[in-house]
């Protein structure tokens, strides 16, 4: 067994080639052409700057989502509905809670305005505008609970997750009740938030037993769950990787023929708990067997959360040779409280969706030593301090996190919680 007590991959620090090129993506001039850097038409070219370097952008607010085999085109305008479950809560925390950030715009002079867009074509140029964020807390969030998570309780979460203007909520998993006890109301969880409107709410399905019962009980949309590391697939889901990806095929040909959107997961994308360091090509490996039957996004999880950007980078690269940026997301626990930076690189190489929880709730029962996800509130704060936009309101989801904290009986793992629930009882003080 490998130790992963230290950072992975101080040994395999990515090239001076990969620096290079992160700096070159960061360095205010337009990224480079796809051959220059050998990522053939896979790589998403982010937002590009004028001949005048203006810092006027070019990629859409919130670019619709297209799945390979879906019938219908989403209406754009869905992203603002808000059901108003909130309605009747008094606000806790008082209404300033957002990030700190640099003046607008708008109140900012020539000079400073310039000196700005310098500053930002240096560092953040290759940071997307606007970045989804999946929400996994009623899912991953709870799975790992040991106390039974009652099933009204679970229906109030997504309830309030889906008011805070969060697009995707993950809802709950199909899977084996004697594997995960916790999410056995699967069924009911779903019958009842099958009709909420505003969001997407995708369930887990590991075989087409769980994908069945999955649409049966009214989801609209599935994710199937691989692995990079051979020990972890078969202490997850009691398989090797390549019959986990023949099940798979399976699930995605059944939801091709209902045009279900299916996602995809690859686990341990940087260290497995029994395996210690994962290659990058057997990540890579797999995100392409995963987009290649058909998931619309591979999500790539580093389950037990020890990667930092040294690690992730390469591993992002070797993941990029062979699916598009754009149909990828990052899922980070945070063990070791890496999640932050390692958003903050991947979004600079062109990923704009990122999995967390509210509250940093979670943990995979079959990873031991994982922690929760980086925490919503966390990750909506930096989005927010770096102006991109989530349509997520954070007071509500501060609400939503101090609400499912109550009902574990804990505190919330948000840093970001924690400070605006002390800071904003003044908020004239910040
Ligand atoms: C995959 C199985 C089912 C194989 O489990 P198995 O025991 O090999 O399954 P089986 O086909 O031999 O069937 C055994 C029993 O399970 C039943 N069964 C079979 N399938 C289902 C189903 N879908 N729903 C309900 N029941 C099912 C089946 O009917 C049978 O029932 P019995 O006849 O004994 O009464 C099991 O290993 C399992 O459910 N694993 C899920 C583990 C899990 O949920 N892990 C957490 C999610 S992954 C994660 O958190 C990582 C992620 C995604 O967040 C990303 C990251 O952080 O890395």
């Amino acid at each position: 067994m490998s130790s992963l007590e230290e950072p992975l991959g101080l040994d395999k620090l990515p090239s001076m080639s990969t620096i290079d090129r992160i700096q070159r993506f960061s360095s205010g001039t337009c990224r480079p052409r796809m051959d220059d850097i050998g990522m053939g038409s896979y790589w998403i070219d982010g937002r590009s700057c004028s001949s005048s370097n203006s810092c006027s952008d070019d990629v859409d607010d919130c670019p619709e989502e297209s799945f390979p085999w879906r019938r219908h085109t989403r209406d754009g305008s869905q992203n603002n509905r808000r059901t108003p479950y909130l309605g009747r809560n008094t606000t806790v925390y008082g209404s300033n809670c957002d990030s700190w950030h640099l003046p607008e715009q708008k109140s900012r002079s020539n000079c400073e305005e310039k000196d700005w867009c310098t500053v930002r074509n240096k560092f953040l140029a290759g940071i997307p505008k606007y970045v989804k964020i999946v929400e996994v807390g009623p899912r991953d969030g709870l799975q790992n609970e040991k106390n039974t998570v009652p099933t009204s309780v679970k229906v109030e979460l997504i309830h309030r997750l889906v008011s805070c203007g969060l697009s995707v909520v993950e809802a709950t998993s199909f899977v084996s009740p004697k594997w995960v006890p916790q999410l056995s109301d699967a069924k009911d969880v779903m019958k009842a938030v099958r009709e909420l409107e505003g969001a997407r709410l995708p369930v887990l399905t590991p075989n087409m037993k769980g994908f069945e019962a999955a649409i049966a009980a009214g989801a609209k949309e599935v994710a199937v769950f691989a692995s990079a590391s051979e020990s972890f697939s078969k202490s997850n889901i009691n398989c090797t990787i390549e019959e986990s990806l023949k099940r798979y095929r399976a699930v995605t040909d059944a939801a091709k023929k209902l045009s279900i959107p299916v996602r995809g997961y690859v686990s341990c994308v940087i260290g497995c708990p029994v395996e210690g360091p994962i290659p990058t090509s057997r990540v890579a490996y797999v995100a392409k067997e995963l987009y290649e039957m058909g998931c619309f996004e591979i999500s790539l999880g580093d389950t037990i959360g020890v990667g930092t950007p040294g690690t992730v980078v390469p591993m992002l690269e070797a993941v990029m040779s062979v699916v598009p940026a754009n149909k990828l997301a990052v899922h980070f626990h945070d063990t070791y409280g890496q999640s932050l930076p390692n958003i903050l690189i991947s979004l600079q190489m062109g990923i704009s969706t990122v999995d967390s929880s509210v509250a940093g709730l979670g943990g995979c029962p079959y990873a031991k030593g994982a922690t929760g996800n980086v925490a919503t509130e966390d990750v909506v704060y930096m989005l927010h301090g770096l102006g991109v936009k989530t349509n997520v309101d954070l007071t509500k989801l501060m609400l939503t996190g101090d609400f499912i904290s109550k009902q574990l009986g804990r505190p919330s793992n948000s840093k970001t919680a924690l400070a605006l629930s002390r800071t904003t009882t003044d908020a004239s003080k910040i």
